[in-house]
């Protein structure tokens, strides 16, 4: 079956972004993966190999999928990588005591694909240490693979395939019933704030709580990290994070 693609489709709204990666192979293999599924934008954090995207290893494991090689991007910074993202969901296979809303690929497809407005970035770590906590910290939610408890850990591009695939069969799901039943977008009702809006609303409320001397900067216990996984489970739009900030500001005002 092919899948019409317009802007608004899953093909277009999600990046996979990998972070740290050592082997140029598994570069490779995730472009083939990626293509394979039909998407196509992929972001390379902080790569070992500085010629990751043209690496010979990378070549040869992206098989016929050079064109993702080629069109990749190389940055330094997960930030740079998250631009215009506002939905950000870290891919590892621990979990840990202070993370995000834990969610499986297949619900992950289902809330990415239904909802119209939202671009999203699945990050993948590196083969050895995986992601830091901090990338895991600041994402909306963390992914991970129900495998099996003895052996959980995939292959990078094991788990970038697994995770697009989904995503795809998800869109067929969709096309299906829209094509049956007339179904229309289902879409936000205000537009999503972005990785960097909600970025800088965290570290404005951290430096009204500072100011109204609730959070000590000596010793911040896990006060933010507690903040950060309650707000990641609100799905924040542009309206409420300003306001967020409005009261951030008048905090800091009245202790002025
Ligand atoms: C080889 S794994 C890294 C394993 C690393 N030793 C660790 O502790 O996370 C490379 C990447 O694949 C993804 N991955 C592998 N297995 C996974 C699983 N069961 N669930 C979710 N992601 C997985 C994660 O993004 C991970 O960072």
């Amino acid at each position: 079956m092919n899948l019409t693609i317009s802007d608004t489709s899953v093909f277009k709204r999600l990046r996979i972004v990998l972070v740290d990666t050592s082997h140029p192979g598994n570069i490779g293999a995730v472009a083939r993966a990626m293509k394979t599924m039909g998407f196509s934008d992929l972001y390379l954090v902080n790569p070992r190999f500085s010629d990751a995207l043209t690496h010979p290893e990378a070549i040869a494991f992206a098989s016929g999928a050079q064109d993702i090689l080629s069109a990749a991007k190389i940055v330094d910074k997960i930030e740079d990588a998250l631009l215009g993202c506002h939905y950000v969901a870290a891919v590892s296979a621990r979990l840990r005591e202070f993370s995000p809303p834990i969610m499986n690929p297949r619900d992950f497809a289902d809330k990415v694909v239904n909802s119209n407005a939202l671009s999203a970035a699945l990050v993948f770590g590196s083969e050895r240490y995986g992601l830091p906590n901090e990338i895991v910290l600041n994402s909306n939610v963390l992914i991970n693979v129900p495998a099996n408890p003895d052996y959980s850990s995939l292959n990078l591009a094991q788990a970038v395939q697994i995770l697009v695939y989904e995503c795809r069969m998800q869109s067929l799901a969709r096309e299906n019933s829209s094509e049956k039943f007339g179904v229309s977008d289902v879409g936000f009702q205000g537009e999503m704030a972005s990785s960097e809006q909600i970025e800088g609303m965290y570290n404005h409320l951290e430096q009204a709580l500072i100011e109204i001397d609730f959070l000590d900067p000596e010793n911040p216990k896990k006060l933010m990290p507690r903040l950060k996984r309650l707000f990641s489970r609100a799905q924040l739009e542009v309206e409420e994070v300003n306001i967020m900030r409005g009261i951030s500001k008048k905090m800091m005002d009245w202790k002025k």
